[in-house]
């Protein structure tokens, strides 16, 4: 019997993992980081720490094709299929058009794309989401975290199996954040996420591994496997341990 709200989970995807081989970027002549080695394994989450500025959304734009890689380094899929166009992306700022609902936000994709626009599953997931009562309503009408939820839900109407997401929750409160962790969390299970924070405790609640990146050229520290399954409470005696652990290791980086 699935669970409520499991039908958006689409079984039959094949969410591939990711791997950066010797992977690095240089802005003006200065490598941001250089050499990489990560793998970002399939169907699970995988989450990036590090302080502002140091190369965590490049890396993620890297992966999406975004930005050019250093030669002699790359990003395949486990798969080798290509990579961008299997790929959703969720950004702090929601990115809505102001001038479009929320249901014709969530489905903008298949608009720009010439598709014909799926009412009904863009309806169902905003359902799923809580927001029927937003569908006809424009963003400037909406909370923050409202307005995340429905960017959450264009995400999911992508249904795609790569997932990157760069700060998603940080422009919203404390409360809405862990509800749309839990969110993000059930309805992006068996993809796989590379997501961006800033948040240790954001990271260990939902990471199947994370990473923490300091220092210029960029590193990356030894995986981080907090202990059971996303999504982990808040209140869970290891992962308070382990959020101490990683704000000190933030706070002593010298970036
Ligand atoms: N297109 C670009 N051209 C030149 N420099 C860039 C470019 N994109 C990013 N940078 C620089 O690269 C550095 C890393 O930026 P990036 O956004 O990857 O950091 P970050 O770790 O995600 O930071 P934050 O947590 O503050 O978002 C910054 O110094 C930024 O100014």
């Amino acid at each position: 019997m699935p669970a409520k709200g499991e039908a958006f989970v689409s079984v039959s995807i094949s969410a591939p993992s990711i791997r950066l081989d010797r992977a690095g970027v240089a802005f003006d002549g200065q490598a941001l980081f250089a050499g990489l080695d990560l793998v970002i394994e399939g169907g699970r989450w995988t989450c990036l720490l590090g302080p502002s500025g140091v190369g965590k959304s490049t890396l993620l734009r890297l992966v999406a094709g975004l930005v050019p890689g250093l030669p002699g380094g790359g990003v395949t899929a486990g798969d080798r299929l290509p990579i961008a166009p299997r790929i959703a992306f969720m950004a702090q700022q929601d990115l809505l058009l102001p001038w479009l609902d929320a249901r014709d936000n969530v489905l903008l994709g298949q608009r720009l794309r010439g598709e014909r626009p799926d009412r009904a599953r863009a309806d169902a997931l905003l359902g799923e989401l809580g927001l029927s009562a937003a569908a006809g309503q424009r963003p400037a009408a909406l909370s923050g975290g409202m307005r995340q939820r429905v960017a959450l839900a264009r995400t999911l109407m992508e249904d795609r199996p790569i997932v990157l997401m760069d700060e998603p929750f940080a422009a919203v409160d404390a409360v809405t954040r862990l509800r749309l962790q839990a969110l993000a969390a059930e309805r992006l299970a068996g993809r796989t996420v590379l997501l961006v924070t800033h948040d240790p405790l954001e990271a260990l609640r939902l990471g199947h591994r994370v990473f923490v990146m300091t220092g210029r050229p960029a590193r990356l520290s030894d995986p981080i496997l907090p202990p059971g399954e996303p999504l982990r409470a808040v209140d869970d005696a290891a992962v308070l341990a382990l959020q101490g652990e990683l704000l000190r290791r933030l706070a002593d980086d010298g970036t």
